[in-house]
């Protein structure tokens, strides 16, 4: 029987989250290929379809660098993209203090949803694609909370303006949905599309440490 070889695994993103989220269930990716673009939704866009749309738009860009290069033709392209949402009210990436400042009041108290996009591009150019959407409710922020998470500066970043990983994981009353998903990458979604196109995860195992 002809052996099969292992395609090479693109992860296209710059995410750091997103990288250490496939090491923890063992997979090191082969080459990071970010894929930079205006993430701005469209008028009429629903979160859930941005998500999916920003996911699919970075696996193709990434897909795209990597077919030009020679010696990368084995490879799978993954991608994801997270979308916090009030309602049909998108969040920014917050990148200053006044679009975190805002996020962090719209969120106070209430229940919100995180949407995450994933892609994944094959060795035939073939996308499959998931959404995950997750529901996290904060507890209702007091003044001194939202100026001491801004002096964190973890909101950077981050979509919604927090990180549930971190400092902001003490303002969830609960959620239901991936908590790895609001973080930026749902693994179970993720293995089942890794094995789908012949990656072998289990392979990454051997002797991993907790
Ligand atoms: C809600 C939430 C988001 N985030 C992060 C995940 C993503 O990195 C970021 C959302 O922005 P994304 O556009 O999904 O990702 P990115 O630009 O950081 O990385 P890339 O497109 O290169 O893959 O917010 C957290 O880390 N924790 C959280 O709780």
């Amino acid at each position: 029987m002809p052996e099969t070889v292992r395609p090479k695994l693109v992860l296209a993103s710059a995410s750091p989250r997103r990288l250490s989220l496939l090491q923890q269930i063992g997979v090191e990716p082969d080459r990071l290929q970010p894929a930079d673009m205006d993430e701005t939704p469209g008028k009429f866009e629903t979160p859930r379809e941005l998500a999916a749309r920003l996911a699919l738009a970075k696996a193709v860009v990434a897909s795209e660098r990597v077919k030009a290069r020679a010696g990368d033709e084995n490879s799978v392209i993954l991608a994801a993209d997270t979308v916090v949402a009030v309602g049909r009210r998108i969040l920014p990436k917050a990148e200053v203090l006044e679009e975190a400042d805002a996020c962090l009041r719209l969120l106070s108290g209430r229940t919100h949803r995180v949407y995450t996009g994933l892609c994944l591009i094959n060795q035939h150019g073939k996308a499959s694609r998931r959404l995950v959407e997750s529901r996290v409710r904060f507890k209702r922020l007091s003044r001194l909370d939202i100026e001491s998470y801004l002096a964190s500066h973890e909101w950077k970043g981050k979509a919604g303006g927090y990180a549930i990983q971190g400092l902001a994981g003490a303002f969830v009353i609960n959620m239901v949905g991936s908590f790895h998903a609001v973080v930026g990458l749902p693994l179970y979604e993720t293995v089942s599309l890794l094995e789908g196109a012949g990656y072998p995860v289990h392979s990454g195992w051997n002797g991993t440490k907790s």
